[in-house]
């Protein structure tokens, strides 16, 4: 229920507290009785035609939505018992953009457009977030979002360090909050399989598993100063948020911002926070992560306290060529590779037998953001909870330590710090600048 609602049915006299937004359809046909006006409720408003009721959909508002937002807010808009309400962006020309495009799917023009997240936090009738800003953003917007009662679907990476891994997977227990990193490989149904394969067993004992992960150099030039647009256009101090500030320049609120140290969590989170993640599922460590970190080239292999190795691995290290994103896992009876291709290789080829699901490209998350929504409404974590999506970013932050060193480094999961090495454990944060805290 918006403000504007609010205040119209208070000044009736009906209400002296805040209704519920499930009880807003029986006050407003109460209201109208009052005053005599005629109410005419559509049925899709009753939930009849196949509809889900206003009063019983999850209202969902956007933060940072640029163009892998707008791939999520896809799936929530085609997803019935979700009603897309308000939009967040820093960037008028992002709102505007998200403002119209809801509107046209609603055929209305309830989409409410604002500049700064206080604002969409403050709604209390928005139930879900989605977050889709860059890197820099994603555990503070996550947090804020949880301290307003709110459940959070977070694009990945969902940190930028390893004190926001924790303090993120902190906060939404405490505040009891759904959350859902946008690891949709979790729900994608090859990487599911290739999972299943190592816990069945099918494979034999697990040794070692292979993560494609970028360089995580993030040494790009910082750019020129350019002249700062008004800040209803871009308000650049927000859109900078938590990093540090610099001089604007516009390429970087068009997406130039990766591989700017400051702005980005680098390679090894970039599709770490997929690959890495699966692995730490297959190896059923979702709970920890690796304990020791040996960096060659622009890769990393790390090893559990089980003894399984986890190859953080670049291009050109002998892959197989089935698309981004790929995972291998071998045990000591058989191993398997996929990627985004959708397709397997598979040893021994007998394996093939056990193809439950055809080999089918893409990295949709519609799976992904369907699950959100039924843990919002049953309270049961998402796969890609706050937990596991923690444990496996700071598994990806210490490879990305590691090689920023350029030594061998032992970690301690339970401390979560580097055993023995004061400049390692250095980078385990980095400053937030004010207001900004976590
Ligand atoms: N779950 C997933 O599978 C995915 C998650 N994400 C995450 O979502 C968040 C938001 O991502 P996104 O909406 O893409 O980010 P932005 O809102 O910053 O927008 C990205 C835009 O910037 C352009 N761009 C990309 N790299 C550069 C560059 N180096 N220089 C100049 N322009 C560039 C892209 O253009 P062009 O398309 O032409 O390159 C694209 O239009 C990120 O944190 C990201 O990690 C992003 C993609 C997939
Ligand atoms: O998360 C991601 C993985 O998929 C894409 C590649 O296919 C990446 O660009 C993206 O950032």
């Amino acid at each position: 229920m918006t403000e504007s609602t609010h205040t119209a049915l208070a000044s009736e006299g009906e209400m002296t507290t805040t209704p519920s937004r499930r009880g807003f359809l029986k006050t407003a046909a109460r209201a109208a009785a009052v005053i005599g006006a005629p109410l005419i409720v559509p049925a899709s408003a009753l939930g009849r035609n196949g509809q889900t009721p206003p009063s019983e959909r999850i209202t969902v508002g956007g933060l940072g939505i640029g163009p892998r937002g707008r791939t999520d807010l896809a799936c929530f808009l085609s997803e019935r018992d979700a009603q897309f309400i308000a939009v967040c962006d820093a960037q008028k020309s992002r709102r505007e953009i998200v403002k119209r495009t809801v509107d046209g799917h609603y055929q209305n023009t309830d989409c409410e457009s604002l500049r700064h997240p206080d604002e969409l936090l403050h709604r209390d009738d928005i139930d879900a977030v989605l977050i889709a800003t860059g890197d820099r953003w994603h555990t503070m917007a996550s947090i804020l979002a949880a301290r307003a009662g709110k459940d959070i679907y977070c694009e990945k990476p969902c940190s930028m360090t390893i004190e926001e891994s924790l303090a993120l997977a902190d906060t939404i227990q405490r505040y009891g909050r759904i959350y859902q990193a946008g690891t949709q490989r979790r729900t994608i149904p090859n990487f599911k399989f290739a999972v299943d394969l190592v816990h069945t067993g099918k494979l034999g004992r697990l040794h070692t598993m292979h993560a494609h992960t970028l360089s995580p150099a993030a040494t790009r030039e910082w750019l020129p100063e350019a002249p700062l647009p008004g800040k209803e256009e871009v308000d650049w101090d927000l859109w900078l948020g938590p990093a540090p500030w610099r001089p604007y320049n516009p390429t970087y609120v068009a997406g130039g911002w990766r591989d700017h140290y400051d702005l980005h969590s680098g390679g090894f989170l970039e599709w770490g926070a997929h690959t890495v993640d699966l692995c730490q599922w297959a190896n059923q460590s979702e709970d920890t992560a690796p304990v020791y970190y040996e960096p060659w080239g622009t890769s990393v292999t790390a090893t559990y306290a089980n003894g399984v190795k986890l190859q953080m691995r670049d291009r050109d290290t002998g892959w197989l060529g089935l698309g981004t994103c790929p995972v291998r896992f071998e045990g000591d009876e058989g191993w398997i590779e996929t990627g985004d291709s959708g397709k397997f290789a598979v040893y021994p080829e007998s394996l093939r037998s056990e193809l439950a699901v055809p080999e089918m490209a893409g990295t949709d998350p519609r799976h992904h953001v369907r699950q959100f929504l039924d843990s919002v409404r049953t309270r049961q974590a998402c796969s890609a909870n706050e937990k596991v999506a923690s444990q496996s970013h700071i598994a990806s932050h210490a490879a990305t330590i590691a090689w920023r060193i350029g030594e061998d480094l032992r970690f301690d999961p339970v401390k979560n710090e580097f055993s023995g090495h004061e400049i390692a454990n250095r980078y385990l944060s980095r400053a937030v600048r004010e207001p900004w805290r976590i």
